[in-house]
């Protein structure tokens, strides 16, 4: 149990750089580990679900070392991966199981993967099922972990992806490297692009075409290492945009995010929402980072569709607080995707939320809150759901009430961002 910070007098204020983005620095172990040479990255992830992706490549043969935020893999080639003698433990980490799995689809051995309570009952058939059209082999437990995969020659096809998730296409891509002819995704939406873009800097032959969902993908056996700064994750910023936000009198500086265009779903939202933030990057050569300074200020409600979740997913308990504290009334639909995430965080946002008296309807596919209701808080004992983005979201809603609160299941917080309770204080 942790005691929450309550509302600073003075806002927030100073400049932070947040870790690095965790969906690159997964990808950057899994690309280092199949490419020939040395691949170094700066600035990883140290959470614990990246460590699990840095334990599960070197149970399968990869050299890899790390030095504080510094790890350098050592790749073995696409066909260098050796077989474990005992399940790969994929820890609370959806992102690196089903990876994964299309990574091991095309492998010449076979390999189970387990995880933890919450990953176990997360759905994997929508990575099997796609996988199979190719020619994979894999058993389920009843479309969960654990799963088996057992390494077959895959073939290329052309498959128009049935949910808009980042995941199911990068395991696709992986699968397809190890095809025998082009493959082409189709995405429902545009998803995250970090796999395209990191892919091909490392060497493989991969393009989206002018309607932004059409991804054609060539086997590529030969990758080539890389050294590459791991750009600060916005969905570990986002925690402390929403804070300044909407604490009165802050003003703070996040350092270096990252500001791929399919990941800045809350900085639209935000200046939509009549939020002050604003930006100063240079060009870069890999992923858009800059610097964000926000201040706080009133804000304005706002209706958000299907179309707009994908950019701003992991965010989107936030979006709820930012509603929460808007001047009208905001809805939040066709987010259903946020009910198979580490909890279902539609139904855990809704029951935290009305703890602190807050105006929040729950819907099959999102939430209506009107911010118009002053707050006031029902039951001071908070719960994260072993959920680390509810945990965050719970210690940012905290500052916006006087009264004490505690937070059960903190500790959730290792997954993505282990110093987020540090670099609050620092801010404070
Ligand atoms: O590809 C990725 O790195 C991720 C994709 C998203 O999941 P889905 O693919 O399930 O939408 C996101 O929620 C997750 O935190 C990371
Ligand atoms: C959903 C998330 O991650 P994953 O799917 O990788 O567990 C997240 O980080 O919010």
């Amino acid at each position: 149990m942790r005691t929450l910070k309550t509302k600073p007098a003075q806002g927030l204020h100073g400049e932070l750089t947040v870790p690095g983005d965790k969906s690159i620095s997964h990808r950057g172990i899994m690309l280092g580990a199949i490419s020939e040479g040395t691949t170094t990255l700066t600035h990883f992830l140290t959470s614990a679900d990246c460590l699990s992706t840095l334990a599960a490549f070197q149970q399968l043969g990869v050299p890899i070392e790390r030095d504080g935020t510094t790890v350098t893999v050592h790749g073995v080639g696409l066909h260098g991966l050796k077989p474990s003698s005992e399940p790969l433990d994929m820890g609370n980490s959806g992102t690196t199981t089903r990876l994964i799995m299309g990574l091991l689809a095309g492998q010449s051995f076979k390999t189970t993967l387990v995880g933890d309570d919450s990953l176990s009952t997360r759905p994997m058939r929508r990575v099997s099922e796609p996988l199979a059209t190719m020619g994979a082999k894999m058993t389920t437990t009843d479309g969960h972990l654990p799963v088996t995969v057992t390494g077959q020659k895959l073939h290329a096809v052309h498959y128009q992806l049935k949910v808009a998730s980042a995941q199911v296409k990068s395991a696709l891509i992986l699968a397809a490297l190890q095809a025998d002819d082009p493959t082409t995704l189709i995405e429902k939406l545009p998803t995250r692009d970090h796999t395209e873009r990191m892919l091909t800097a490392f060497g493989g032959d991969i393009q989206t075409a002018a309607d932004g969902v059409t991804i054609t993908v060539a086997p590529q056996p030969h990758l080539t290492g890389q050294s590459m700064t791991v750009p600060g994750d916005m969905s570990s910023a986002a925690f402390f945009m929403t804070a300044a936000s909407l604490v009165p009198g802050s003003k703070i500086t996040l350092k270096d995010v990252g500001l791929n265009k399919t990941r800045t779903g809350l900085l639209e939202i935000l200046k939509t929402m009549g939020g002050n933030v604003s930006i100063k990057s240079e060009p870069t050569t890999g992923e858009p980072l800059g610097d964000l300074t926000i201040q706080s200020a009133d804000l304005k409600p706002i209706n958000i569709g299907k179309d707009q979740i994908p950019a701003v997913i992991d965010e989107l308990p936030l979006v709820a607080l930012l509603a929460a504290k808007a001047n009208g009334i905001s809805r939040i639909t066709g987010a259903e995707e946020l009910r198979v995430k580490e909890t279902d965080r539609i139904s855990a946002i809704v029951t935290e939320f009305k703890k602190l008296g807050i105006a929040i309807e729950e819907l099959p596919d999102g939430f209506v809150i009107d911010g118009r209701q002053p707050w006031h808080v029902v039951d001071p004992v908070l719960d994260a759901h072993d959920d680390h983005r509810i945990g965050m979201v719970l210690g940012i809603a905290a500052l916006l009430v006087e009264t004490p609160l505690q937070l059960k299941g903190a500790d959730s917080v290792r997954i993505s961002y282990p110093e987020f309770f540090d670099d609050l204080d620092q801010l404070l």
